[in-house]
């Protein structure tokens, strides 16, 4: 089943362009990312679960630095960088993008941030996503959020939404809930064991999920 959804994609010829070399390294006597001891969410869910919503509001009340993982591919393919087509096609099918490329972009951002409080929204999608950020940047999260909700609501959540994303249909937003399902569950249970994982219902009002979030943070911010 794997195979089957990493098949079409032709990932094997697209990722043999990237490299390998680890972008932590210490170049120049400068210090590497990792001893900034950084703070790191990783918040996951399915498509409409309500991820980028909540996030807004993490940010607004306690600070944080957002940065989606989606809005970064689609930032990437609008300025059509290297690979921008395989890019768009991947997230019109509801597939996943190459490791390579969303941590490089995720570590540059995180890097280049006076911030040092992160949510990575909608990453990691993948077991293999979650090995390649903690192998290329030798951190892990501090906290992992799940937000679960029934399909049924992430469906209607995710054709009222209107923001012209290419990937808002009801075809493609049923091979998302496939990948979600067998690429990113996985995920979710290795947090869950390691005792990484807040699990809250999404269902409700944005200001009454936003309530079940505040706890988890107040706890480390004093608000
Ligand atoms: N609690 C809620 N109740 C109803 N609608 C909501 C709720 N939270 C978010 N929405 C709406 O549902 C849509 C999807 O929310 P959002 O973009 O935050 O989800 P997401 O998890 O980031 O999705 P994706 O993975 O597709 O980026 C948006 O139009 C948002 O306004
Ligand atoms: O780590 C990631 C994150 C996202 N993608 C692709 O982008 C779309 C949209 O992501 P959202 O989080 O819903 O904005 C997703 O379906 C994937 O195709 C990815 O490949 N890797
Ligand atoms: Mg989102």
């Amino acid at each position: 089943m794997l195979g089957f959804l990493q098949a079409a994609s032709g990932f094997k010829i697209w990722r043999s362009s990237f490299s390998t070399e680890t972008p932590t390294m210490v170049k120049d006597g400068t210090t590497s990312f990792k001893e900034r001891n950084p703070f790191i969410t990783f918040v996951l869910g399915g498509p409409g679960s309500g991820k980028g919503t909540q996030c807004q509001k993490i940010v607004e009340t306690f600070g944080f630095k957002h940065l989606s993982a989606g809005e970064l591919l689609r930032r990437e393919i609008e300025s059509n960088s290297e690979h921008w087509s395989q890019m768009l096609n991947t997230i019109k099918e509801g597939r996943i993008v190459p490791s390579e490329v969303t941590v490089r972009l995720i570590q540059q951002e995180m890097e280049s941030s006076d911030n040092n409080k992160f949510l990575i929204d909608g990453f990691p999608r993948t077991e293999e996503n979650r090995i390649a950020f903690e192998q290329l940047l030798g951190l892990e999260p501090n906290v992992v959020l799940f937000f679960d909700c029934p399909e049924e609501e992430m469906v209607k959540r995710v054709l009222n939404r209107n923001q012209g994303r290419v990937d808002d249909n009801i075809d493609t937003v049923k091979k998302r809930l496939k990948v979600f399902e067998i690429l990113n569950l996985p995920v979710i249970d290795y947090y869950s064991k390691r005792g990484k994982l807040c699990k809250i219902n999404a269902v409700g009002t944005e200001d009454e999920i936003f309530e079940k979030v505040r706890p988890i943070f107040s706890a480390c911010a004093g608000k």
